[in-house]
């Protein structure tokens, strides 16, 4: 066995007795990855944005890096610092330690959207540990541990940023669609804003593992960030192309709602995580739309992020996966 055997007890007990077998990815997954290619991402700078070079990569892709997005390169570095500090800690400490409204969970092979992992009718459950926390909630968490009042803290002027970011790139898309002006707010609820932020378990990269499996987000925008281990990758032209890992660039993709909003003109990325040699951190930050609103489409018949959220968890639970837009298409 060629895991790391280094801190090994901060991770799930669960991890270590699931079978090897279990945890392969399945055949329509296993095209080998493109990886020596100049990095084919579509690049979009957020201080040059170009409306029409950003719908092209939404169209195409669902998918870019953003370079120049103005987060201060010291805040994202000392965030996954701590991050993987309170990633090192025994893994009680950090059941115990991580409660509303910061919580710790382990395993996505389905996740409700507080990023609780489901598992009836889930047989695979990946090696990945997770932290879910909205945004809005943050000042809220109670805690007299330094190590986790640092970690709020930049999570927290983290967020700001992200919101900030997020809100500029969706007007940007907005305008490009045509959107009215008017379904600004409701269409990007900064009160759903929240982060899962992820520790991929270092494994054998010859036994291709998922740390989370291929999936469209629910989302209207999502932003990553990873560290420089690598092992995400996008769906594009039947096969897996490889998200290197670039310093100081962040990768954004279309979710659901957005592909819906458009009328289908921009495409929810579908992506995946496969566990590398090293343990991996990524901070992910996710926005929604609000519960309520109506989304208007001309390709779905109307429904709320709401509705979109309890087919989601519904499937998951009768049949294992989600379906997603397609249970929203007219008959
Ligand atoms: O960790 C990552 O890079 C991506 C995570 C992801 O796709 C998700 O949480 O939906
Ligand atoms: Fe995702």
């Amino acid at each position: 066995m060629s895991e790391q055997k280094q801190d090994l007890s901060s991770y799930p007990p669960f991890f270590f007795q699931q079978s090897e077998s279990v945890r392969t990815v399945e055949p329509k997954d296993s095209i080998p990855p493109i990886s020596d290619e100049p990095d084919p991402l579509p690049c979009i700078d957020l201080q040059h944005l170009n409306p029409e070079e950003i719908g092209k990569a939404c169209r195409n892709w669902g998918m870019f890096r953003l370079v120049n997005h103005g987060i201060p390169i010291e805040l994202g570095t000392q965030l996954q610092e701590q991050l993987m500090k309170v990633f090192s800690l025994p893994f009680e400490d950090k059941q115990a330690g991580l409660q509303s409204p910061i919580t710790y969970f382990w395993g996505t092979a389905a996740l409700t959207p507080s990023g609780v992992a489901l598992r009836e009718k889930v047989q695979k459950v990946n090696r990945i540990e997770g932290i879910y926390a909205r945004l809005h909630l943050l000042p809220q968490m109670t805690t007299d541990d330094p190590m986790f009042i640092s970690f709020r803290n930049l999570l927290e002027e983290y967020g700001k940023h992200m919101a900030e970011l997020i809100r500029c790139l969706f007007e940007a898309l907005r305008k490009n669609l045509g959107i009215d002006p008017a379904l600004s707010k409701p269409y990007l609820s900064e009160y759903h804003g929240l982060f899962r932020l992820y520790r991929y378990f270092p494994c054998s990269e010859s036994s291709k593992e998922e740390g989370i499996s291929a999936h469209t987000d629910s989302t209207v925008l999502s932003i990553v960030n990873q560290d420089q281990v690598g092992g995400l990758q996008v769906f594009k032209d039947d096969r897996w192309i490889e998200i290197r890992p670039i310093p100081n660039t962040l990768v954004v993709n279309i979710g659901d709602m957005f592909q819906a909003m458009s009328n289908d003109e921009y495409k929810s990325a579908e992506h995946r995580v496969l566990n590398k040699q090293e343990a991996r951190i990524s901070i992910c930050y996710f926005v929604h739309p609000e519960d309520d609103v109506v989304i208007q489409s001309t390709k779905y018949k109307p429904f709320t992020y709401k509705d979109f959220r309890a087919q989601v968890q519904e499937d998951i639970k009768t049949i294992g996966t989600k379906v997603g837009l397609q249970r929203f298409k007219p008959t």
